[in-house]
């Protein structure tokens, strides 16, 4: 979907941005050449039209479209009053949708009211929808006149008292009275003075919008007046309150506007600071209490705690919108959602984290699930190196790593991270794996044109390949999972079951590879100094580049009666020809035989004694032994 921001003001800047950051191709046209990124007859090469000009010119703009434009073009209407354009979208010829962001181009779109107030049966105009409703933003319905007459009491009412109330003031305020006023009157004044100093056209059609309501505001202040003279406060007030029940989380809004204030003195810098700080704190606080809320809904849908592209993305459009220095606004952000996950790690009763390849779908995840059977504790990395990164740094407790199939042998990007970086294997588990050639709809394998998947999995169906799809390409993807998001109408991924699932994809064939058995067993690691238990020892060892060095060796395990149960060979990345061997020894190695180790080899590296396990204790112990005291405690909460 190619999106033209048509006028780039205020809003329009604000939906580039918008669409940009949520990965969409944008381009801005506007009439003032320095604003364009454009020429207008480019324009004919965007389906999506967001018509972003001034009221007054939405009647030229439409007529420019019309004779530039694809006649398949989406035109998106944004205007604050939709009565007065109806007809020139209507006779346009384009499909049109119409929607009322009530908001301005400086305000953040979460929780954000969206109204939808014409939505044609067309796929674009729903999933601009539906990227405002992901993006937290409280998207409503109303008929195009329901519209205009909802505005009329909304904006024009709080247009017009604005407007009435500076009009009052206009002769006794100046900037000195900004040191007498309350912080309520400071707020009101500074809403006037924002409408007042903005674009007039806009606000002379919101208020011609509310010619009624105007008329009736007028009779309402008198009656309040009425009220007030008959000394009937109380009454008022307990009348008002049947409607206007919440008065809560006010406080916020009177601080703010201090800080719209521009202070003079050292002293009167220091305290606007004070004020900026405690702002900071309490909003802090707030973000921290929405995370917590957010940990409960993860805990009834089983998602991951962490989201690392939520992350990723939030820390982007951030750095984007301030000319402060990137790294330290990342540093700050990457602390407050810290602190947020702390805190939901704590509601969800998680006390480890674990790191598994990712993305969802994977099959180390359903190991993680076999383990723990839940994705609360979950980190999704992007290869086995940064899930040992992960545990060695500490951001996970465990990591979830391949170690070997039983059809592809070793994996050999889990030994060299193991090698590279200092994690301990404690344990290990098996996966059963069950893979299946999957798509977004259902499709004869002969318009198969192109699989996706990782190597592993590829190289663990080629015989199915050969037989059924011998003119596919076969493109590789990090993980199985992987393999989804690059799906087309003409390309199938091999993916496990579970992926599938996830990712709403058909089967078109089940179990496609070669081997019925096929196993796939995992380390789990953690950081050095555990308990240790189980009777396997995995090490890494260096010998001499002379013969018998390795001989020599394995003799020691000969002559001390231990099995070997994987012996491989790894180059060792100092020059060529030399290797470092990495070995399982059935036995937990002792004193006197890593002496022996010691004496002929170059180097050994002893990654872990370990043991199998079918589950990891990853919860704070109350919460482990079952669903329906998590189901308890989000009730609670
Ligand atoms: N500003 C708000 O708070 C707000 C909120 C909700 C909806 N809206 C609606 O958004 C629309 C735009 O408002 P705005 O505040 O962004 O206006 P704006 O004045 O900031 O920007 C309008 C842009 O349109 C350009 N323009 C004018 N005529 C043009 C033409 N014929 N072709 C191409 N470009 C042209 C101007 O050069 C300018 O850059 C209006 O319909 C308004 O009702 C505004
Ligand atoms: O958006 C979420 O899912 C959150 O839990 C919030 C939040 C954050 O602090 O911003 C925290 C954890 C996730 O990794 C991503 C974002």
């Amino acid at each position: 979907m190619k999106i033209c921001i048509y006028g780039m003001g205020g809003m329009g800047s604000f939906f580039k941005n918008f669409f940009e950051n949520r990965g969409y191709f944008v381009k801005g046209y506007d009439v003032v050449k320095e604003k364009s990124e454009i020429r207008l007859e480019e324009v004919k090469n965007f389906d999506v039209i967001f018509l972003c000009v001034p009221m007054d010119k939405i009647e030229d703009a439409v007529s420019e479209i019309k004779e530039t434009a694809d006649k398949n073009a989406l035109l998106v209407d944004i205007a604050s009053v939709k009565k007065p354009f109806v007809k020139i979208y209507e006779s346009s010829g384009f499909e049109w949708m119409s929607i009322h962001p009530m908001f301005g181009p400086d305000s953040e779109i979460g929780l954000s009211n969206v109204i939808v107030v014409r939505l044609p049966k067309d796929e674009r105009a729903v999933r601009i929808v539906e990227e405002f409703r992901k993006s937290g933003a409280i998207v409503s319905f109303l008929s195009l006149e329901e519209h205009d007459e909802e505005m009329a009491k909304i904006q024009s009412t709080s247009h017009f008292l604005l407007l009435t109330l500076s009009y009052y003031l206009r002769e006794w305020f100046n900037e000195e009275k900004l040191k007498i006023l309350s912080p309520i009157s400071l707020t009101l004044i500074k809403l006037a003075s924002r409408i007042i100093n903005q674009d007039w056209k806009m606000y002379e059609y919101i208020l011609e919008n509310g010619r009624e309501v105007r008329k009736e505001i007028i009779k309402a202040a008198s009656e309040v007046d009425r009220f007030i003279e008959e000394g009937k406060v109380q009454e008022l007030f307990d009348y008002l309150r049947g409607a206007f029940k919440n008065g809560k989380n006010t406080t916020i809004i009177l601080d703010s506007a201090r800080t719209t204030l521009t202070p003079n003195s050292l002293e009167e810098l220091r305290g606007y600071i004070k004020t900026v700080d405690s702002l900071i704190l309490r909003l802090i606080e707030k973000r921290v209490d929405a995370g917590r809320r957010i940990a409960l809904e993860k805990m009834k849908r089983n998602e991951p705690i962490e989201v690392s592209e939520v992350e990723y993305f939030k820390l982007k459009e951030l750095t984007s919108k301030t000319s402060l220095d990137a790294g330290s606004v990342s540093s700050i952000f990457e602390e407050i959602m810290s602190l947020t996950k702390a805190e939901e790690y704590k509601v969800a009763g998680v006390e480890k984290k674990v790191a598994v390849l990712g993305p969802a779908g994977s099959f180390s995840e359903e190991a993680a699930l076999k383990l723990i059977d839940s994705k609360l504790p979950l980190i999704y990395c992007s290869s086995v190196e940064e899930i040992v990164k992960a545990v060695e740094s500490g951001k996970a407790d465990f990591g979830i790593l391949p170690i070997e199939n039983s059809i592809n042998g070793t994996v050999i990007p889990s030994l060299d991270a193991l090698l590279k970086h200092d994690v301990e294997v404690f344990a290990e588990t098996e996966v059963e794996v069950n893979l299946n050639l999957a798509a977004k709809k259902l499709i004869d394998l002969k318009d198969v044109e192109v699989i996706y998947s990782h190597p592993q999995a590829v190289s663990q169906c080629m015989t199915f390949i050969n037989n059924y799809l011998p003119h596919a390409e076969i493109r590789y993807t990090r993980s199985t999972s992987d393999a989804v998001s690059l799906l087309d109408e003409k390309s199938a991924a091999i993916v496990s079951e579970n992926a599938a699932k996830i990712y709403r994809l058909q089967i078109l064939r089940r179990s496609i590879q070669d081997a019925k058995e096929n196993v796939t067993r995992f380390y789990v690691v953690r950081r050095r100094g555990g308990e240790v238990r189980g009777n396997v020892t995995a090490l890494f060892f260096g010998v001499e580049d002379k013969p018998g060095a390795l001989f020599s060796v394995l003799e020691i395990f000969k002559r001390r009666n231990i099995n070997l149960r994987k012996l491989e060979s790894r180059p060792s990345g100092i020059k060529l020809g030399d290797y470092i061997f990495f070995v399982e020894a059935e036995k937990k190695l002792e004193e006197e035989e890593l002496k022996e180790l010691k004496e002929r080899t170059t180097f050994y590296k002893v990654v872990g004694v370990f043991e199998k396990i079918d589950r990891l204790n990853v919860f704070i112990s109350e919460r482990k032994e079952s669903s329906s005291s998590e189901d308890r405690r989000a009730k609670e909460a």
